[in-house]
C-alpha cells in the first residue's frame, strides 16, 4: 500500500467513523473500490448536484432504515414512508389547477428521464399531487432516491402550487 492510499484509507476510515455510516447501508453497489469510489455521505445540497446510477447493477441493493433516517434529515419537504416494509420516500403539495398539476408532472418528468430514474407521480381530487419515490429494482431505497429528490426540490414551480404549498416551498433551505 503507498503512501497515497494510505492517506485515502485514514480519509475513508474517519470518514466512515464520523458518519457512523458504513458505506454498505447507503444502498450502494458493493464492487465500488471503497478508496477510490468512496461516496460522501451527502447533504441535500450536495445530492442535487450528484447523477443517479443505472439501477440495473447487479449488487444494488436497498439501504438501511438508519442511512435512510440519516439521510432524509437533509432533504426538505419529503418524509419517509415504510409501506409494507418497502422503505419510499414521499412528498404532497397542492397546485393551483388540475393542468398546473400536470406541468408539474412534466417538469418531473424531465428530471426523471434526465437521470434515468423516476417517481411514482399521483393526482387525485384534481389539486392534490403526491410523488412516491423508490428503486423499483431492489424494493427499497437506495441514494439514486435522494438523488432524484433532491433535483426535483431545486425546481423552480411556485407558479404552478396553490399559495399555501407555494409559501411553505419558498422556505426550502
Ligand atoms: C436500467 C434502468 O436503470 C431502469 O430501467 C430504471 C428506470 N427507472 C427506475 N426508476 C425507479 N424508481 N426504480 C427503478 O428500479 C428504475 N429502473
Amino acid at each position: 500500500m503507498d503512501d497515497s492510499d494510505r492517506g485515502n484509507l485514514c480519509m475513508y476510515s474517519s470518514i466512515s467513523r464520523i458518519t457512523g455510516i458504513c458505506w454498505e447501508h447507503m444502498g450502494l453497489s458493493s464492487t465500488r473500490k471503497p478508496l477510490s469510489g468512496f461516496r460522501m455521505l451527502c447533504t441535500g445540497e450536495d445530492l442535487s448536484t450528484k447523477k443517479c446510477v443505472p439501477c440495473n447493477s447487479k449488487d444494488l441493493r436497498p439501504m438501511t432504515e438508519d442511512a435512510a433516517k440519516h439521510l432524509i434529515r437533509e432533504l426538505a419537504e419529503w418524509n419517509l414512508i415504510n409501506e409494507d416494509g418497502k422503505l419510499k420516500l414521499n412528498r404532497s403539495l397542492k397546485v393551483k389547477s388540475f393542468l398546473k398539476g400536470m406541468d408539474l408532472f412534466k417538469l418531473i418528468a424531465e428530471v426523471a428521464e434526465a437521470e434515468g430514474h423516476h417517481p411514482d407521480l399521483h393526482l387525485v381530487g384534481w389539486n392534490n399531487v403526491t410523488i412516491e419515490i423508490w428503486t423499483h429494482a431492489v424494493g427499497g431505497l437506495t441514494e439514486n432516491d435522494f438523488i432524484l429528490a433532491s433535483k426535483i426540490n431545486k425546481l423552480d414551480v411556485h407558479h404552478l402550487l396553490g399559495r399555501k404549498a407555494a409559501i411553505s416551498s419558498q422556505h426550502d433551505c
